[in-house]
C-alpha cells in the first residue's frame, strides 16, 4: 500500500460513527483508484471517484464499453452520469482501459464492481464474475493495496474470496478483502452515490478503515452515517435492505387485490399510510411490480443462501414475496384480455413503456416488456414504445415491434396499457390520445394517471388495484360495494 503513512493501534468495533471521528492514518499521497467492472455501477462508481478527486481507471472486459467511456459516451441512459464521464476524462482524472494488469499496478485500492446475475437454472446468484474479477486483481497485485467488494453478494461470500486471494497474489505482497456494497439506484445513480444515505465497511481493520473513510471523505463531511461492520453483517446489509423494499412493494400489491375486490382505492390508502412516519409513503406505489437488475434476483439469492443455511422463515417470507410481484404481471396480462372482450387475438395493444421504471433504458427483468412479450404470444398486434429503452429492449425481444413516438403507439389502437410511467406518457394530452386510439380503453398498471382527467377526456380507465372513476362515482352516490 503507498499511501497510509500511520496506522492506528486498534481495530475498529462494529459502530455508527459520526463525521468528526475519523481515524488518522492517510494523510499523504491520495490513494489511486481502480474500478473493476464498469457497467451501471461501475462507471457510475468510476466517476464519483474521480468527483471526489482521486485518480481512477475504470476496467472492463467489454471491449465495446470502454471504448465508448474512454471516448466520454456512456453506454446506457443514466441522467447526469455523460457530464461526469466527460468532465473527468477531461481532467485527466478518470480514465478506461481493458488492461487489467495495468490498472491494477497503477492503484492502491481496488473495487469489484461486476455482475452477479442469476445462475442459470437456479435462485442462487452466478458468482463467477466476481470471483474471476477478484482473483485477476489479486494474481496482479505489484503493490499492497485493498480490495474493495461493491458487487451484491450473498452472505459468505467475502469469506471465501479472501481465501481465494491470500492463495492467488504474489508472495510478500499485503492485501485485504474487504466490503463496502452499493445502494445506488438507477436514474438517480449520481446523487445516490456522491451523497448516499449511509455508508457500510464491512471486515476493516484500522488501516483498510482509514483509508476508505479517506475516500468517502465528502460524504462523511456531510454528515452520512458509516456503518462498520464484520464482512457477513455488511454483505447482508445490503440483501436486507432490496428484500425490504421488494417486501414493501408486494405488501401493497396484495392490498391492491383486496382494494380491487372491496371497492377501495389503493392510491388513497397507500397516501393516508404514508403519513405515518413509521410506514412511510415511499416504495408503496400499487402496480404492476419491481423488475430491474437487483431486485428480482437479489430476493431470489437471498432465498438460496437463507435456504443452505436452514433460515427457512426467509425462504418462506421472500418466496411469498416474489409470488405476489409475478401475479402482478399475470393480472395485467388478464386485464388486457379482459378488456380485449376475452381474447387479444388480432387485437391493437399500445403497450407504453418497455424499461423497468422510467429514467433508466435498463431492462433486466422489465415487467412492462414481460407483459408485453406474453400478450404478443397471445396473437395481439404489440407496439410497443419508450423514450429511451427502445434499443436495449429490441436486442432482448427482438419480435416485438416498437413504435417511434407515442401518437404512433397509439393510432388504433384498441386498448392502452400504461406499464412504465414516464414522465412524458402520464403527462401526454388524453384530449388527442382520445382522438388517436380507436378505442378509448386505457389499463392504467402503475395507478400514475389522473384518472379524473383521462375520464373527462373520453378514456375508460381501468387502474390495477384502484377504483375506476365510474365506480368511484357509484359508490359515492351509493352503490353496493361488489361481494
Ligand atoms: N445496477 C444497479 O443499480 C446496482 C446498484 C447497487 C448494486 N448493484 C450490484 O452491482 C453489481 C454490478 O451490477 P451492474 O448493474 O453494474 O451490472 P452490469 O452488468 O451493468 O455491469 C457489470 C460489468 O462488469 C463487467 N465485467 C464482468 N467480468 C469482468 C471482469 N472479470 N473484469 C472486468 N469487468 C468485468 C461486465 O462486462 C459489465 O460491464 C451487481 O452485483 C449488482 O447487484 C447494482
Ligand atoms: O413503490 C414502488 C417503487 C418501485 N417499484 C418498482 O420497483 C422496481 C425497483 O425500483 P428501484 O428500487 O427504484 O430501482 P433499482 O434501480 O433497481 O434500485 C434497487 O436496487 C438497487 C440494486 O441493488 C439498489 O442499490 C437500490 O437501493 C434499490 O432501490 C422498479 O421496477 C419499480 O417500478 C414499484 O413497483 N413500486
Amino acid at each position: 500500500m503507498t499511501t497510509a503513512k500511520k496506522t492506528p493501534a486498534s481495530t475498529p468495533q462494529a459502530s455508527i460513527t459520526p463525521q468528526d471521528e475519523t481515524p488518522e492514518g492517510t494523510k499523504g499521497l491520495k490513494p489511486v483508484i481502480s474500478v473493476i467492472g464498469t457497467g451501471y455501477l461501475g462507471a457510475t462508481h468510476a466517476a464519483a471517484m474521480a468527483e471526489m478527486g482521486f485518480d481512477t481507471i475504470g476496467v472492463d472486459i467489454d471491449p465495446s464499453k470502454i471504448e465508448a467511456l474512454e471516448a466520454g459516451r456512456v453506454p446506457f441512459f443514466e441522467p447526469g452520469l455523460p457530464e461526469l464521464i466527460v468532465k473527468h476524462v477531461g481532467t485527466g482524472r478518470l480514465r478506461f482501459t481493458s488492461d487489467l494488469a495495468d490498472a491494477v499496478a497503477t492503484a492502491d485500492v481496488h473495487f469489484i464492481c461486476v455482475g452477479t446475475p442469476q445462475r442459470r437454472g437456479s435462485h442462487a446468484a452466478n458468482l463467477s464474475y466476481v470471483e474471476a474479477a477478484t482473483k485477476a486483481v489479486a494474481e496482479s497485485l505489484s503493490h499492497d493495496g485493498i480490495i474493495v467488494g461493491k458487487s451484491t453478494v450473498p452472505v459468505g461470500t467475502a469469506a471465501r474470496l479472501r481465501k481465494l486471494v491470500a492463495d492467488s497474489k504474489p508472495e510478500g505482497i499485503e492485501t485485504q478483502v474487504v466490503w463496502n456494497p452499493e445502494f445506488l439506484r438507477e436514474a438517480h445513480a449520481v446523487d445516490d452515490t456522491l451523497r448516499p444515505d449511509r455508508i457500510v465497511f464491512g471486515g476493516t481493520d484500522a488501516k483498510s478503515e482509514a483509508v476508505l473513510r479517506e475516500i468517502y471523505a465528502a460524504p462523511i463531511a456531510t454528515g452520512t452515517p458509516v456503518i462498520s461492520c464484520d464482512l457477513a453483517t455488511a454483505e447482508l446489509v445490503k440483501v436486507s435492505a432490496n428484500a425490504f423494499l421488494a417486501t414493501k412493494i408486494s405488501f401493497i400489491n396484495a392490498i391492491s387485490e383486496l382494494c380491487e375486490v372491496a371497492g377501495a382505492d389503493v392510491r388513497v390508502l397507500a397516501d393516508a399510510l404514508g403519513y405515518d412516519d413509521r410506514i412511510g409513503r415511499k416504495f408503496l406505489n400499487a402496480g404492476l411490480g419491481f423488475g430491474g437488475g437487483c431486485l428480482p434476483k437479489d430476493i431470489r439469492a437471498l432465498m438460496s443462501r437463507a435456504n443452505e443455511l436452514g433460515a427457512s422463515r426467509v425462504v418462506g417470507l421472500m418466496q411469498e414475496v416474489d409470488e405476489i410481484n409475478m401475479q402482478q404481471r399475470q393480472r395485467v396480462i388478464d386485464q388486457a384480455i379482459d378488456a380485449c372482450g376475452g381474447s387479444v387475438l388480432n387485437r391493437k395493444l399500445a403497450i407504453l413503456g418497455a424499461a423497468f421504471k422510467p429514467d433508466t433504458d435498463d431492462v433486466r427483468d422489465s415487467p412492462a416488456l414481460n407483459v408485453a412479450a406474453a400478450l404478443h404470444l397471445r396473437g395481439a398486434q404489440v407496439l410497443v414504445v419508450d423514450p429511451e429503452a427502445s434499443q436495449t429492449a429490441q436486442r432482448s425481444f427482438p419480435t416485438l415491434s416498437f413504435a417511434d413516438s407515442l401518437d404512433e403507439a397509439v393510432t388504433d389502437a384498441d386498448v392502452v396499457l400504461l406499464l412504465t410511467e414516464w414522465p412524458v406518457f402520464v403527462n401526454a394530452d388524453p384530449t388527442h390520445l382520445a382522438e388517436l386510439a380507436a378505442n378509448p380503453v386505457v389499463l392504467d398498471a402503475r395507478n400514475a394517471l389522473d384518472s379524473e382527467v383521462w375520464s373527462s377526456a373520453g378514456w375508460e380507465v381501468r387502474p390495477l388495484g384502484g377504483r375506476t372513476v365510474a365506480r368511484q362515482r357509484r359508490v359515492l352516490e351509493g352503490a353496493a360495494l361488489p361481494a
